[in-house]
């Protein structure tokens, strides 16, 4: 069961039912369903969903069920210069993934979470999300499915991805339900527009949705999609792969609520593609009342304890209050509880799909720097008379750890890291050193803040490291008071 904090539950968690990274002064770096805007977005009808839907099957698609080997590891990141995987669409991906990532968060499972968002963002089917994909650190094999290739071919490749012929036909539909080819990648399918340089583009279907349209119009024989309707024999896979088993499975795909179902089924298994060696975790449910945004800092006379508490569901009759208690455990300052002071809804497409009506509270709160916090709590009253519930983390309160690293997040900009060290907690100058060994280049440190015998550090972060979102938090927790 789920206990606060899951640093991997929580960070896959809220990039699908919130669409963004756990909160970072930076946050606006981090909304991966904006990257979206809509199901399709550029001029001829370019959709960032399926360079998405695109992008992940291509990763998984060199999986080899017959050693455990390869699958949705990222090493498409790797492989993008090979010809298996031309377009620009494969660098627009790229491009929107590469943000979310960090220690806990493998690129793979963003590429994994972003099936889903595009699928629901595209009227598609719920895609169930599994987290705790590895990212590949070399190269996989050659063998992503291209369109001359022969109806042979194409069965034994998606034998070794793990589909059986129907699945073949299905998986295929479900992809090319959204999006389409263009000029660039394939100019002997798509002709480029003349006397323009841009692309051009030809759509596998009237419809942007992730629906059966693709299968209707194959059926009725009045598809566009280029993989089945082009002059050149060679070229029309989807053609061959759809036709392969006398149209059954099309015609099965024809109801729009099989193909939901199915299309739901087989893209969770395309993303549950993965190496032998890897474990993921159960289908990630939204997390009833979830706290995140969890940051101890210093403030200017005080600590500052910004959290967040999210819930469901609106109601605004509902109250909500944080409560804390001191290191030694009491409220030394008799100031111990106070009331969120922003409130924020922060449903997606995906979330409003499944009946949620996302709301945060936020609270940020002056803390007694000398007597600190151990821990804190929540009481909600709903407001309809029933009696005020405590939210508690299952009785042991969310802790929050006591680091000898705090990060300031004021003075801080995406490419600098402030964070203030605890005097009497570092052995100085032996705590710089142990810093600077973390990846991070030590730029300068200047002035002593808030009276509390707290010197504040500048440090230059290595643009590429991958840290957590929470940066100095568990800078510290992990790598320096360890
Ligand atoms: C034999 C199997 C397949 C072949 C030969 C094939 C081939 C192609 C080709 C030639 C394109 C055009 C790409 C471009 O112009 O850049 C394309 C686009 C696409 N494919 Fe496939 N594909 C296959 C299976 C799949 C599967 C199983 C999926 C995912 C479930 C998928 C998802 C997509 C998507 C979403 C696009 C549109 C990308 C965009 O609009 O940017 N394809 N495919």
């Amino acid at each position: 069961t789920y206990h606060w904090p899951s640093p991997l539950i929580d960070q896959v968690e809220g990039l699908l039912f919130e669409g963004r990274g756990e909160g970072r002064p930076d946050n606006d770096l981090l909304d991966l369903v904006g990257k979206l805007a809509q199901c399709q977005s550029g001029s001829l009808g370019e959709s960032g969903a399926a360079e998405w839907i695109r992008f992940a099957y291509h990763d998984a698609a060199t999986h080899n069920a017959d050693n455990g080997t390869g699958g949705l590891d990222n090493s498409l990141i790797l492989e993008l210069d090979r010809d298996e995987n031309v377009g620009v669409g494969m660098k627009h991906a790229k491009a929107d993934f590469v943000h979310f990532p960090n220690k806990y968060l493998s690129f793979s499972d963003v590429t994994a979470v972003g099936v889903a968002l595009a699928s629901a963002q595209c009227e598609g089917p719920i895609v169930p999300i599994r987290a705790g994909r590895l990212d590949a650190a070399v190269a996989g094999p050659f063998g992503v499915p291209r369109p001359e290739q022969t109806l042979a071919e194409h069965t034994e490749s998606f034998r070794l991805q793990g589909f059986n012929p129907e699945e073949m036909i299905a998986l295929t539909a479900c992809g090319h339900s959204v999006g389409g080819v263009r000029s660039n990648d394939f100019p002997a399918m798509v002709p480029g527009i003349p006397g323009v340089a841009a692309d051009n583009f030809i759509l596998f279907d009237t419809t942007t949705a992730l629906d059966n349209t693709v299968v209707r119009e194959y059926l009725d024989g009045t598809t566009k999609n280029p993989l089945v309707a082009d002059k050149n024999a060679t070229l029309i896979s989807d053609f061959r792969i759809f036709s392969s088993d006398g149209n059954v499975t099309m015609n099965k795909l024809a109801d729009p609520e099989t193909f939901d179902q199915t299309c739901s089924r087989l893209l969770a298994q395309m993303i549950d593609t993965v190496p032998s060696n890897v474990q993921l975790t159960d289908v990630i449910d939204p997390i009833p009342h979830k706290v995140d945004g969890v940051q101890l800092s210093i403030g200017a006379s005080s600590l500052l304890l910004r959290a967040s508490l999210r819930f469901l569901d609106q109601n605004d009759n509902r109250n909500v209050t944080i409560h804390w208690e001191d290191k030694a455990g009491g409220c030394a300052s008799n100031e111990c509880s106070a009331s969120w002071i922003q409130f924020r809804e922060v449903t997606t497409t995906l979330s409003a799909r499944l009946g949620l009506f996302v709301t945060k509270y936020e609270f940020q709160v002056g803390v007694n720097a000398t007597t600190s916090l151990s821990k804190f709590w929540f009481t909600v009253d709903e407001g309809n008379g029933s009696a005020p519930i405590t939210l508690d983390n299952d009785g042991t309160g969310y802790v929050v750890e006591q680091d000898t690293v705090l990060y300031v997040p004021n003075s801080s900009t995406s490419l600098t890291t402030v964070v203030a060290v605890r005097l009497s907690r570092v052995a100085w100058p032996n705590g710089l050193r142990r810093l600077a060994e973390f990846e991070l280049a030590v730029a300068g440190g200047r002035g002593v803040a808030c009276g509390v015998a707290w010197l504040v550090i500048t440090y230059t972060r290595h643009f590429h490291c991958k840290c957590s979102t929470n940066f100095s938090i568990f800078v510290a927790r992990h790598r320096v008071a360890s």
